[in-house]
């Protein structure tokens, strides 16, 4: 039995008079991979919010390895991949600058980055196969890339607990295939990954477990029994 990399208690998040979340309960296990499915507008950027802690919740409680989202986040344990509608990709930052910043959690008390803190960013420019690229602005990379540079930041930073908002939303077949298989590395290596995805057909191949949002879970469990037509119906159909 794995320990929890995620517990969602209760979770309801509100912006004004939208209902985004309304008692969201979901747990996902260190050493897998969880599939966050529902439709457009179902709360799944805001429950990885929430997750994040960027988001806070109205009622009910997160914790991430234990810990509360800000505490997590404080020991650089959340490695997070935003949506792309979600980041300013116009902003004066190289992709090594980009990749640099997942290690500012671990910089040690002069705040400055050491030899291998050096190091770690040029390995996880390499193992994203971003190395060549390093200097080119952010916002000049390929839809693909841009994705590639964020997961980067995330080996830098060495987290433990991942959360991947739309990763494979305008990326090609082999920046996807590329992404998928370093996360199955991360997960192997014992990270608890949460990733929201459109693509239904993809899921059983990703994801060792799915969840299927609508404000709340409708459905969590194997890949091939959450996607039954009728959670589906529920989810995509038209849920209360
Ligand atoms: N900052 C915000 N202010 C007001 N309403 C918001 C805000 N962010 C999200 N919402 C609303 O909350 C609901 C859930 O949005 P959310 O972005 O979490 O859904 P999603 O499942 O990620 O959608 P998508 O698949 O389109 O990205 C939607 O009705 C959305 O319009």
């Amino acid at each position: 039995m794995s320990a929890a990399a995620i517990e969602v208690r209760g979770v309801t998040v509100r912006y004004h008079d939208v209902l985004a979340l309304d008692g969201a309960d979901l747990t996902v296990p260190a050493g897998r991979l969880t599939g966050l499915l529902g439709m457009n507008g179902s709360g799944k950027s805001s429950l990885l919010k929430a997750i994040m802690g960027i988001v806070t919740p109205d009622a009910g409680e997160v914790r991430v390895l234990g810990r509360a989202s800000r505490e997590a986040r404080r020991e650089a344990l959340i490695g997070y991949v935003p949506q792309s509608e979600d980041v300013d990709w116009s902003f004066p930052l190289t992709v090594r600058d980009v990749v640099a910043q997942g290690r500012y959690g671990r910089l040690g008390p002069l705040r400055r980055p050491r030899a291998v803190d050096r190091a770690a960013v040029e390995e996880a420019l390499d193992r994203v196969g971003l190395g060549e690229l390093a200097d080119r602005q952010i916002g000049r990379l390929s839809g693909g890339q841009r994705k590639r540079a964020f997961l980067a930041r995330c080996l830098a930073q060495e987290a433990r607990v991942l959360l991947l908002d739309e990763p494979f939303a305008g990326v090609d077949v082999s920046s996807q295939a590329a992404i998928t298989g370093l996360l199955r590395e991360l997960v192997a290596d014992g990270v608890g990954a949460l990733v929201s995805t459109h693509d239904l057909a993809a899921l059983p191949t990703l994801a060792d477990d799915a969840v299927l949002l609508h404000r709340r879970v409708l459905a969590a469990g194997a890949p091939h029994d959450v996607l039954r037509p009728e959670n589906l119906a529920l989810a995509f159909g038209g849920a209360p």
